[in-house]
């Protein structure tokens, strides 16, 4: 018998944009197991890089549904085969990538809630698609689904946007003009209308697609789309997950009528009413009863954004810093009382329902780390870290800008290189240039999250999460460009843990148990880099160029400021 079988337990999933991955936290808050399935490598079928579509304007950025489904089916079976003893799962719940959008076609409600334990998921959702499981090369397996299968299918659109789509900018002028303004709409929603924002992509949608759009009975994001394959039934969107969409009114939890207008006619029916992200939102589907031998009574707590969940996993507390470097990097706070403004965003709090979250977004993450690592660091993370360990903190006052794709924070798309004398040079020495990378793309978090009104006390602590947090020469730079303690949990897959973290506080909610409460047992921490001594005077002149030289780079990209 498998070592994991026999332990009551919660499972935390996560839905991103890699990956689908899955941890089992037990009662006394051990993770014991933990699985994933990469499609790149594991889905090869889809052809995806990094997990998305980027399609040929550049700017439109899609998944194929049916790719997370059928990751869902491999994940599940591998757990089975592994012996895993589903029968003592209490609760679960899960993350998604937040902002990307699923449209269920009508009817998807009866083949959800009437699956055959005989057949895969993937199978039942989408039939006629799974027939071809290779295409022939060059060929989308879209492309070649027999126009009459169509009506067989569960989704008005095989491919949905995700949140590296930037293709809605008309839809966000559209928004912001019908509420006031961009500050309007921030101190409305959370945050000024950004591209990747699901209200604006449904705008699109309804506006180039009416018939996918009317066709369409439930519009989920990836979260509750998630859920709603372990409900049997279309699961609610929460309030933290649905503050990322430019709908919610972040202060009373409710739709905006005049955002909802602005967006596409009877959009409320579509989404559902959003509910609290501490809730439960039914029991588990006979579907995976009967197949996977769950408990009828396990509970289904609301998943949420991946942001969000790794609040919940992490531990965050007032005043510590969050920083994520998983596909996007991200920085998130803690915070008692909204500040909306033109920068960053505003999330309801996931696990208490009376505060908040601020949260920063940077593109570009992981995927042009890897860029700069196979360019110039033969694809070896153990070449990549020789070069930070063998340049000096400062990088002797060379800084550089790496964005390959259009960032969010600030919009600044290209490479641009910085000699100390301020000179704009073409190339850096290959280590000077990896060094330069990390810098800038930690100094840039630093300049920006100060802007949101963060200062570094201290008391401050950073948590770092997500793949690159496994990268110990990564994490020292982090921490010398904050002058603070960087420290990791045992799992770089917070946004699971703070799933099944989540699910044993759906179970315990009843009774009002606070979520700190409820993880009061968990692992604490540990520390990963503490700064160098020295850091912060080599850091400070460099964070006031380095803001310099990123608005000099606006100006001369989209023009002086008004
Ligand atoms: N040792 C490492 N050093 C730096 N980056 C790493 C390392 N290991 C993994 N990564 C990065 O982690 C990324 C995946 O992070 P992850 O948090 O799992 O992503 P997501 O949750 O968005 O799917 C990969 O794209 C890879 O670049
Ligand atoms: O757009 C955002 C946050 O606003 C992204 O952070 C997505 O939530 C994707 O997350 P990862 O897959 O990179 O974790």
């Amino acid at each position: 018998m498998a070592e994991h079988a026999g332990r009551r337990c919660c499972l935390g999933w996560d839905f991103s944009t890699q990956q689908v991955k899955v941890v089992a936290v037990d009662a006394e808050l051990n993770v014991f197991y933990e699985d994933s399935v990469h499609f790149d490598r594991d889905l090869l079928e889809f052809g995806t890089q990094g997990g998305v579509h980027v399609h040929e304007d550049g700017l439109t950025v899609t998944s194929p549904v049916l790719m997370w489904v059928q990751a869902l089916d491999i994940i599940l079976e591998k757990m089975k085969a592994s012996g895993f003893d589903f029968s003592q799962v209490l609760a679960l719940s899960g993350a998604g990538q937040q902002h990307g959008s699923v449209y269920w076609k009508a009817g998807a409600s009866q083949v959800l809630a009437s699956l055959s334990p005989d057949l895969l998921l993937h199978e039942q959702l989408q039939p006629s698609r799974t027939l071809l499981r290779v295409p022939p090369s060059g060929i989308s397996p879209w492309d070649v689904m027999p126009p009459g299968d169509a009506g067989k299918a569960c989704f008005s659109i095989s491919d949905c946007p995700v949140w590296m789509d930037s293709s809605t900018t008309a839809q966000c002028r559209q928004l912001e003009a019908t509420v006031g303004g961009a500050q309007a709409l921030s101190c409305l929603t959370g945050s000024r209308a950004y591209e990747r924002f699901t209200g604006n992509q449904i705008a699109k949608l309804y506006q180039q697609n009416p018939e996918a759009y009317s066709h369409t009975e439930r519009i989920s994001l990836v979260s509750s789309f998630a859920a709603s394959l372990f409900l049997g039934s279309h699961s609610p969107i929460d309030y933290s997950d649905g503050s990322g969409m430019n709908l919610l009114r972040i202060q009373d939890k409710v739709w905006s009528q005049a955002c909802l207008g602005a967006c596409a006619p009877h959009l409320e029916e579509k989404l559902g009413l959003p509910v609290p992200s501490c809730s439960v939102v039914g029991a588990i589907s006979s579907y995976f009863v009967q197949r996977y031998g769950f408990p009828p009574g396990c509970k289904v707590v609301a998943f949420t954004g991946d942001n969000p969940a790794s609040l919940a996993g992490m531990r965050l507390e007032e005043g510590d810093i969050a920083v994520s470097l998983g596909t996007s990097d991200t920085l998130f706070l803690w915070l008692q009382e909204p500040t909306p403004t033109l920068e960053g965003h505003i999330f309801c709090n996931p696990v208490d329902p009376q505060h908040y979250m601020a949260l920063l977004c940077f593109k570009n993450g992981s995927l042009m780390r890897e860029k700069i690592r196979d360019e110039l660091a033969s694809s070896s993370w153990s070449e990549f870290s020789k070069a930070l360990q063998s340049t000096e903190m400062g990088n002797c006052g060379n800084l550089g800008f790496y964005f390959d794709v259009m960032e969010i924070t600030p919009e600044i798309i290209g490479r641009h290189r910085f000699s100390a004398e301020n000179h704009e040079v073409s190339a850096f020495p290959w280590d000077v240039e990896i060094r330069a990378l990390i810098e800038g793309q930690f100094m840039a978090k630093k300049i920006h999250a100060e802007g949101l009104g963060y200062r570094v006390m201290p008391k401050t602590k950073i948590l770092a999460t997500g793949g690159a947090s496994h990268n110990r020469d990564i994490l020292q730079v982090l921490a010398d460009v904050f002058g603070t303690p960087v420290y990791v949990i045992d799992t770089a897959n917070s946004a699971c843990v703070g799933s099944a973290y989540r699910a044993f506080h759906g179970l315990a909610a009843g009774t009002d148990v606070p979520f700190s409460e409820v993880v009061k047992l968990a692992p604490n921490p540990r520390l990963a880099a503490a700064p160098t001594p020295g850091a912060s005077q080599v850091y400070e002149a460099l964070l006031q160029r380095y803001a310099i030289l990123e608005q000099r780079i606006l100006t001369q990209t989209r023009g002086p400021p008004e």
